[in-house]
């Protein structure tokens, strides 16, 4: 079977599974987590992550993010650009109230095959991609900013997969996402310290594309790498963008429920429990 038609029957296969599941009733009054608008200057769907405060990626967040990408793909968009609504944070990662205390084992089953399909509908999409990260993107929030093919941040903020320091282990198709963007060497070493790092290091060491002041020159540089494409037949750019990235998607799609399962025990061990409970405490104690 070629790659698109896997990507096609797998999506379907597991849009039925997980709408199977308890966890699939989004009040029609909720407000949207995930906005939608269209640059009518360029033609680009602007995606913007609208979970306030921060921006926390919740089962719901990931299930109407799908729908979103479903969407754009259906529509052929020219491109999509990644960013956020909420003040100073691009994503603060994985909802840690999905992990600790003790999740319910149904829930955060869900919940873990949602976050790899948001990976695999971003990371696998058939149109360009730009993440413009307009505020801190740290662990599950860069996730999503090293799916996209191209990063452009603002100064001052921070970014990185900060998952270790957390009692959390990368799953390998995050690990190859960071290995697609940066070398091995480097990836191995921002992964095991968990550090997080400023704007300009990130650009310095090539985890970000483009350092930008404001909203409008973020416009402009996504433009730039859009029209990269504008004589590249739409079909040839995806295919062969898919060609790129098909070992780690078909991978993580033969393997979805155990890399879920495998997961979920590395969470509910009492040592993984007590570390996040201590971090998720420090979190809320420093505003005291
Ligand atoms: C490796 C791949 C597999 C796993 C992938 C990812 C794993 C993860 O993503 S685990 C999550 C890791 N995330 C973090 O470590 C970030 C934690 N957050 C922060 O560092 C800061 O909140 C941030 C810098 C993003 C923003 O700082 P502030 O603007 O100062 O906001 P607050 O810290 O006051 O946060 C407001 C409010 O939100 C709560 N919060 C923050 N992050 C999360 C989160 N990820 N999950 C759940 N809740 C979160 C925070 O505690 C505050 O709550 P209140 O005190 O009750 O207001």
């Amino acid at each position: 079977m070629n790659f698109s038609r896997l990507l096609k029957t797998t999506s379907a296969l597991t849009s039925r599974w997980l709408c199977s599941g308890r966890f699939q009733s989004t009040s029609a009054a909720a407000q949207k987590l995930v906005d939608v608008s269209v640059d009518s200057k360029t033609g680009v769907s602007i995606v913007s992550l609208n979970r306030k405060p921060v921006n926390s990626l919740s089962l719901e967040l990931f299930k109407e993010f799908c729908g979103v990408m479903d969407d754009l793909e259906s529509e052929k968009v020219r491109g999509m650009i990644l960013k956020s609504s909420c003040d100073n944070v691009f994503s603060s990662g994985l909802d840690i109230t999905e992990l600790y205390p003790h999740p319910d084992e149904d829930r955060f089953h869900a919940f873990w095959l949602w976050f790899q399909e948001t990976w695999i509908k971003l990371y696998g999409s058939s149109f360009p991609t730009v993440a413009f990260i307009n505020g801190h993107a740290p662990a599950g929030g860069c996730v999503l900013a090293i799916s996209c093919e191209y990063r452009i941040m603002l100064p001052y903020y921070k970014i990185g997969l900060n998952e270790a320091p957390v009692g959390i282990v990368a799953p390998d198709w995050v690990v190859n996402s960071l290995k697609s963007v940066l070398a091995s060497r480097k990836a191995e070493q921002l992964l095991t310290s968990g550090r997080l790092l400023d704007t300009q290091e990130a650009f310095d060491i090539g985890l970000i594309d483009k350092i930008v002041n404001n909203e409008e020159e973020a416009l402009a540089r996504s433009e730039e790498f859009f029209s990269t494409f504008d004589n590249v037949p739409k079909l040839a750019r995806a295919l062969t963008k898919q060609q790129v990235r098909k070992n780690e998607i078909s991978k993580l799609i033969k393997n979805r429920s155990n890399d879920a399962k495998l997961f979920l025990n590395h969470i509910l061990r009492p040592e993984t429990q007590k570390i996040i409970g201590s971090y998720f405490k420090s979190l809320k104690d420093r505003k005291k």
